[in-house]
């Protein structure tokens, strides 16, 4: 019960800011429908009633009440039932703009890193759809308030005792919002295992995945664990289902016996003349209306008792710890770099973890400095990148951007100065304009500026390519899209890096892994270029992450990273005659090539 209260008051403002004439009528035709029904029971005593005493003209009279009654109860439920569709979709597409902003509205990528977090998501994203039915549920509930209101005080009236059925009514109530709480936790058990189920399925029919799983034989193996994995979470809600199907039962069988008692008072009652017979059936009419608002009230809770849940995830996948307290105490991002950027004994943890990734890291990038990072696999190369980029915080120590500690500047702003390509960047699957212009969103309509970035990422020819040019749809997860190679996708992916204007940090992270030898080249003399002009502009500092050591000897400055630890920093000439990691590592690729 303790879900109830947020529940309704998260849709009620929902639906208040979405629309609040709509959600006042939706309210008044379902308050008009659920008086009707006790009206409807008295209409009918009535009936009887003057049907006994002879008196057929007023009998007639009362049964038509009764009739209009009923068609006004169907005709109120219906066009309330219209006006909740209107606001569970306005509502619906309100929470997934919020999900949206809640996952990718903060500048730092540490909670989605976090399972929970990821899990918590998930969920919200599975009941989102939902919203439509709970807001009717909310509305609905409040109807059923007043109809339960008024058969308790007609009931009161006939007899004290029989104001014991409403209460009966509460156990079936209360053990439905018990054995929800049982399939709630239930629910967020067995996400992890969903998780991974769905995943193992995603990678065993996937379209980039099935290549790999056909040739390697691996359908039985990723079958079998995501059977193993799916079977554990049905296990963990179906034991859940079978103990809350075990409440529920018990409760309403409480509430079965308490209106077989109430029938059996009021026709005792009559037998020895005490009651009307009016009265008989105005209890049973009322009763059995009560067994089913207690039926609805139960269903409609299950219902809202989701949309509570909903509220606190929402509410769980706030920021705790906001990159800044206070947004106007942020510093902006300098217009040109004048020193450079500054790391002071940075260490770094993602979350959940408790493996230092980076490891006391200390060094100076002067502002226009050519930087290239190198180290074996997992040394912490793209975690380097990724705290340059704000994306992370360290964990421990500090970065400084001519001066000013990136902690306490807005993430957004200087987030908006960097151009970077990772190697895991993405592939939207949407227009060729909106591939490239989401790197500089404010230049998503510029024609010529998107040509020339795509020209400059040697990506022309693959937009030649594209039906309908700039507005044509790329990739076929959906629709007819141009399916693009690897390499074509990467340069697509560069020239949204190339779009944004003046960038203080360049970053690429292994961009040349899908390239051919020729458009490496190219690619990394086009680079090589735009470092130029930015330095020369802005100061920038450019990052090359890359195994390939013809392409790092170019960079000024050369960093080693060996397990999270800065062994090796300078030149290349300069890190040759010093020997260890960096000429071991140079040598070793050189007398490959050779
Ligand atoms: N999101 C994450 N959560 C937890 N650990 C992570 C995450 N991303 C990377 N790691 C771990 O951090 C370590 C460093 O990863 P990083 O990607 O920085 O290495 P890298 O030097 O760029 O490697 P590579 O050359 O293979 O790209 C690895 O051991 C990796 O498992």
């Amino acid at each position: 019960m303790t879900d109830l209260i947020p529940a309704l008051r998260h849709l009620l403002t929902l639906a208040w800011q979405c629309d609040p004439r709509r959600l006042l009528r939706a309210a008044a035709m379902v308050a008009a429908g659920c008086l009707a029904t006790p009206l409807i029971a008295l209409c009918l005593k009535g009936l009887t009633t003057e049907t006994l005493a002879g008196r057929g003209g007023s009998a007639v009279l009362l049964g038509l009440a009764a009739a209009a009654l009923l068609v006004l109860e169907l005709m109120m439920g219906h066009f309330a039932h219209l006006a909740y569709f209107e606001l569970g979709d306005l509502g619906e597409v309100e929470l997934q703009n919020r999900l949206v902003a809640l996952a990718h509205g903060r500048p730092g990528l540490e909670d989605l890193d976090t399972p929970r977090f990821a899990d918590t998501l998930a969920l919200v994203r599975d009941d989102l759809p939902r919203t439509r039915a709970s807001l009717e549920a909310a509305l609905q509930l409040g109807g059923l308030a007043i109809q339960l209101g008024l058969t308790a005080v007609l009931l009161g009236l006939l007899d004290p005792w029989l104001l014991l059925l409403p209460l009966l009514g509460a156990v079936p109530v209360l053990a439905g919002n018990r054995a929800q709480r049982l399939l709630d936790t239930a629910k967020e058990s067995a996400a992890p295992h969903q998780r991974l189920g769905r995943h193992l399925l995603d990678v065993a029919t996937g379209h980039a995945t099935a290549k790999e799983a056909r040739l390697a034989g691996a359908a039985p193996f990723l079958l079998a664990r995501h059977h193993r994995e799916w079977q554990a979470g049905t296990r963990l809600l179906g034991r859940a289902h079978t103990r809350a199907a075990a409440l529920r039962a018990g409760g309403q069988l409480c509430f079965a016996l308490g209106y077989a008692a109430a029938i059996w008072l009021v026709v005792r009652q009559a037998q020895h003349g005490v009651s009307p017979l009016g009265d008989v059936i105005l209890v049973i009419t009322l009763a059995a209306q009560l067994s089913l608002q207690v039926g609805t009230a139960i269903q409609l809770l299950t219902v809202l008792q989701d949309a509570g849940r909903t509220a606190h995830r929402l509410d769980a996948l706030k920021p705790l710890t906001p990159f800044h307290a206070n947004k106007s105490d942020a510093t902006s991002a300098p217009l040109v770099l004048t020193r450079g950027i500054r790391l002071e004994h940075v260490s770094f943890q993602y979350p959940g973890s408790t493996r230092r990734v980076l490891d006391d890291v200390t060094l100076d990038i002067p502002a226009g400095t050519a930087l290239a990072v190198v180290g074996e696999n997992g040394a912490g190369k793209s975690t380097l990148v990724k705290l340059l980029c704000g994306l992370y915080r360290p964990t421990g120590g500090r970065i400084l951007v001519d001066g000013v500690d990136l902690a306490a500047a807005d993430p957004a702003d200087w987030q908006h100065r960097i151009a970077t390509l990772f190697q895991d960047f993405a592939r939207l699957e949407l227009r060729l304009r909106d591939n490239t212009g989401i790197g500089d969103l404010d230049r998503i309509d510029d024609d010529a500026a998107l040509s020339a970035a795509l020209d400059a990422a040697e990506a022309a020819p693959v937009a030649a390519a594209v039906p309908g040019g700039l507005d044509g749809l790329i990739g076929r997860s959906y629709g007819d899209g141009v399916d693009l190679s690897g390499g074509q996708w990467q340069k697509l992916g560069l020239a949204r890096a190339l779009l944004r204007r003046d960038p203080l940090l360049l970053v690429l992270d292994e961009p040349a892994s899908a390239l051919d030898a020729a458009a490496e080249q190219t690619l990394f003399e086009r680079f090589a270029r735009l470092v130029a002009d930015s330095r020369a502009r802005t100061g920038a500092v450019s990052v090359l992450v890359s195994h390939r050591f013809s392409t790092v000897r170019m960079a000024d400055l050369i960093l080693v990273l060996e397990h999270g630890r800065l062994v090796q920093a300078g030149g290349h000439r300069e890190l040759l005659d010093a020997g260890g990691l960096y000429a071991e590592l140079y040598r070793l690729q050189a007398r490959v090539y050779a």
